[in-house]
């Protein structure tokens, strides 16, 4: 299993181009399963989890090819991919598929409200909390279809061939629901209106597309979303939008070990409260016309606490990255997590390289150290293991981190992008 060796100390510096967002490619690639017609996808990054998502497409039936192969985009890059689902196959998304990726539940809302009918393995993804998928059925309910769950399936289907369209209002905001509800409800008859909806820019990004596709969706990215129901959507071209949180991550690298770095592409407004935390700990952030520029020279890490939420606010998906910063920040830090019950797995293995922090409930209370050393560690999730990257980063001499299949789910071409600034990280294969 391959693993990835860092000799930690240097700073960073130089550029770091931004990857399209997994997350939002995620659900965009799920909505060519609303049309028969083709949806051209633009800058989708080229990850574990997105090459998982085109092979459980296909065993619905959606070909797929990938424009211009340029010797580089073999290698990793993003591309601009055609998706078409002229003919749907097979409705049911089975066990094999669906346990390895959370996101592939999310196929039940297009083909539910295409095909009537759906059969879909309980979903699997990160080992961060128990994850449940109450709000998707009982939103896909309220929408008129009928739902069973049996031998770990759910199996939905419509009364009438058709979806209805109705107003349901999220006990808890859901950004995975939100997306399978917008979907489900642009072929349903009549309108729709959800209510607490996720506001996350993903979610902006799936009702454009949605819309370019012949949707009529307004409110995204305000907790109330319309959708006045269609009878058939045709295909688009829509590009995703850059990662804010491989923008984050790679800022806080930047605030830990200090120097000088342009994130490439990166947009402000998509992160704007993660970016104005790592300000507060003493880096400089500024709005470039390329990007976002980060640096930090000289000043230690000034601590601050932060809890996660919903965007706009401090995003769960960026929490361990933060951790790992503030272990080496001049005091102590408070960090609560409140989407996730289970999202402290990096704090045993961040004490490995000599970090200070101790749980309570839902927070974790940092005690900066002026130093941390390499050590080996291992972590069970994608942001996880990408916090402890940064950490070894920064830690004196060596961190091998181990099952880097976490971070190939999540971060395209780590180990080039953080190498292209000076800093010494490489792929030990086997
Ligand atoms: C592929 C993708 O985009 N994943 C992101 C998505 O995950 P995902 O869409 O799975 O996360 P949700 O927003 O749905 O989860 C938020 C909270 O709601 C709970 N919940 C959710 C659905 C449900 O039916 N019942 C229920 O109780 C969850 O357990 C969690 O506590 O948003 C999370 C929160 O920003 C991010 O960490 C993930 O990276
Ligand atoms: C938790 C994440 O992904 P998933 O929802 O696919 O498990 C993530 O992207 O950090």
């Amino acid at each position: 299993m391959d693993r990835i060796r860092i000799v930690g100390g240097n700073k960073l510096a130089g550029s770091i181009p931004i990857s399209g967002a997994k997350n939002a490619a995620l659900p965009l690639m799920i909505a060519s399963l609303l049309t028969d017609d083709t949806l051209t996808l633009e800058n989708v990054p080229h990850l574990a989890d997105v090459e998982q998502l085109i092979r459980i497409l296909g065993n619905h039936g959606v070909d797929y090819s990938v424009n211009g192969r340029r010797e580089k985009q073999q290698e990793g890059y993003s591309r601009t991919i055609n998706f078409s689902a002229r003919n749907i196959v097979d409705t049911t998304a089975p066990y094999e598929l669906v346990s390895k990726m959370r996101a592939s539940f999310w196929v039940i809302g297009p083909l539910l409200a295409r095909m009537g009918e759906a059969k879909v393995s309980l979903p699997g993804g990160c080992a961060i909390g128990t994850r449940p998928v109450d709000l998707f059925l009982e939103g896909l309910q309220v929408l008129g279809a009928d739902i069973d769950v049996d031998t770990g399936y759910v199996i939905a289907k419509t009364r009438n061939g058709r979806l209805v369209g109705n107003r349901y209002v999220f006990p808890k905001v859901s950004v995975g629901a939100t997306h399978v509800l917008m979907m489900a409800a642009s072929l349903a008859k009549g309108e729709t209106v959800l209510e607490n909806a996720a506001r996350e820019p993903e979610i902006v990004n799936l009702a454009d597309c949605l819309n370019a596709m012949g949707a009529r969706i307004s409110g995204a990215g305000t907790a109330t979303i319309t959708i006045d129901g269609v009878e058939a959507l045709s295909g688009a071209r829509v590009r995703v939008i850059p990662d804010r949180i491989e923008t984050g991550t790679y800022a806080m690298a930047v605030a830990m070990t200090g120097g000088d770095v342009v994130l490439e592409g990166a947009r402000a407004d998509l992160l704007q409260t993660a970016l104005d935390v790592i300000s507060q700990t003493g880096a400089e952030i500024t709005q470039t016309n390329s990007g976002i520029r980060v640096r930090r020279n000289g000043a230690g890490i000034a601590p601050v606490d932060v809890a996660t939420a919903p965007f706009p606010a401090f995003p769960t998906d960026l929490q361990a990255q933060f951790m790992g910063l503030m272990t080496m920040a001049k005091g102590k830090s408070r960090i609560t997590e409140t989407i996730f019950e289970n999202r402290f797995m990096h704090v045993q293995e961040l004490a490995r390289l000599g970090a200070h922090i101790t749980l309570s409930g839902q927070t974790a209370i940092v005690d900066g150290v002026s130093k941390l050393k390499g050590a080996p560690v291992m972590a069970t999730d994608l942001r996880a293991s990408v916090s402890l990257v940064i950490a070894g980063l920064a830690a004196e001499g060596e961190t091998t981190v181990n099952r880097v299949y976490h971070l190939d789910r999540g971060f395209e071409r780590l180990e080039e992008k953080l190498s292209g600034c000076g800093a010494v990280i490489e792929r030990i294969s086997g």
